[in-house]
């Protein structure tokens, strides 16, 4: 990904913490582009720089299919290996990201992302009003975790009324791989619909916790290849490899971990082998389409919750278009996006029921 398929890119050395402030701008075609600030450390701040114009191109596509008036943007701090972040030097980066942010006159908003948390956000917001997902006692929505499991739980619905004829999901067969702070709230919401759950992490301390809920707890390698109707990837990125798909035995994948496809190519892998694979960027959208709905566009709690459960009907249209146009669920969403793109006015609204693409 090139610097020129961007609006903007700053770089800038932070003059406070001397740390590389990267802040790009992927599009604003949709509106203020926003994307969360990533702080973490590089062996080069030009690997950050990568980081930074793949992710807020991400975010186009996330926001676009969310159907949110906003366009992708990425902020990445490259800290160098070997320097720590104490209390004062995380403090003069928050300050330096926020200048930053600032000096785009409202051109993006930033939340958490790996490396920052609520609080840091809360930090950020002192100097700048362009961010979200602050704390409540902050005015913000805090952490998205709950509004991203309710929304896999919409997508999750959706995959089952493609396989079984109903949105229902009890005694569905769901293979969940990982338990923190979306996966559990995700199996918890399951548990309670009558789901029939198989259970994994790499951190034995959830085991208790998810057998009280009624689930059954596996290896996350044996949850990976489980016969089970839908796997739900709920840990990091990359799971999904070419060496993987042969061995899997469900009939579909959708969760929120974000880069489930360790490449491209594994679409059409899963396609070959009829296993429906939905986009993470569609699944995992409902803490975003949250904290945007109520913090940048200030919209009701309820107004956001009906536009996190619209990851239903996102999903239903993707399978359907794909089924009759012969193509993956993830092409479908990519032609989704670039539909969106040409035509904003059409499209993205806050006030409007989110655009559909029509098989
Ligand atoms: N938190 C959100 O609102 C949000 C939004 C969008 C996307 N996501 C994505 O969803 C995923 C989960 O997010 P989270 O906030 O719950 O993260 P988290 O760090 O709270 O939880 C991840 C869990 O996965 C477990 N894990 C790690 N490696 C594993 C493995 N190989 N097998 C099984 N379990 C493993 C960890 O022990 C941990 O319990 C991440 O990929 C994240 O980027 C999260």
């Amino acid at each position: 990904m090139s610097i020129l398929d961007h609006e903007q890119v700053l770089i800038r050395t932070g003059p406070r913490s001397r740390l590389p402030v990267i802040v790009a701008v992927h599009s604003s075609t949709l509106g203020q582009a926003v994307g969360g600030c990533r702080l973490w450390h590089y062996a080069d701040w030009r690997d950050g720089l990568a980081d930074a114009l793949r992710l807020s191109a991400g975010m186009t596509a996330k926001c676009a299919v969310a159907g949110l008036a906003n366009g992708g943007g990425k902020t990445v701090v490259a800290v160098p290996p070997g320097v720590e972040l104490d209390a004062a030097l995380r403090r003069a980066v928050l300050d330096d990201v926020a200048d930053t942010i600032a000096s785009l006159d409202g051109g993006y908003a930033t939340g958490p992302d790996v490396g920052t948390t609520p609080q840091d956000m809360a930090v950020i917001g002192e100097r700048t009003p362009h961010v979200f997902c602050k704390p409540a006692e902050h005015g913000g929505s805090g952490d998205s975790s709950p509004a991203t499991a309710l929304g896999t739980l919409a997508a999750l619905r959706a995959v089952s009324r493609r396989l079984h004829g109903t949105r229902a999901l009890a005694g569905v067969r769901l293979s969940l791989v990982g338990l923190g702070s979306v996966g559990m709230r995700l199996a918890r919401l399951l548990a309670e619909e009558g789901a029939d759950l198989l259970v994994s992490d790499i951190d034995p301390a959830k085991r208790a916790a998810s057998e009280e809920l009624g689930a059954t707890w596996v290896s996350p390698e044996e949850a990976l290849t489980a016969d089970a109707d839908i796997l739900v990837p709920a840990a990091l990125g990359g799971i999904l490899t070419g060496d993987v798909v042969p061995r899997l035995r469900c009939s579909a994948i959708a969760g929120p971990a974000n880069n489930q496809l360790a490449t491209e190519a594994v679409a059409g892998l899963l396609h070959r082998r009829g296993i429906v694979w939905v986009p993470d960027y569609v699944v995992s959208a409902g803490g975003v389409i949250n904290a945007l709905t109520l913090e940048l566009h200030h919209e009701t709690p309820a107004a956001a919750r009906e536009r996190v459960e619209a990851i239903e009907h996102t999903v239903a249209d993707l399978l359907d278009t794909a089924e009759h146009r012969q193509m993956t669920p993830a092409q479908a969403a990519k032609d989704l996006v670039r539909l969106r793109l040409d035509a904003p006015s059409a499209t993205a609204s806050t006030e409007r029921e989110p655009a559909r693409l029509k098989p």
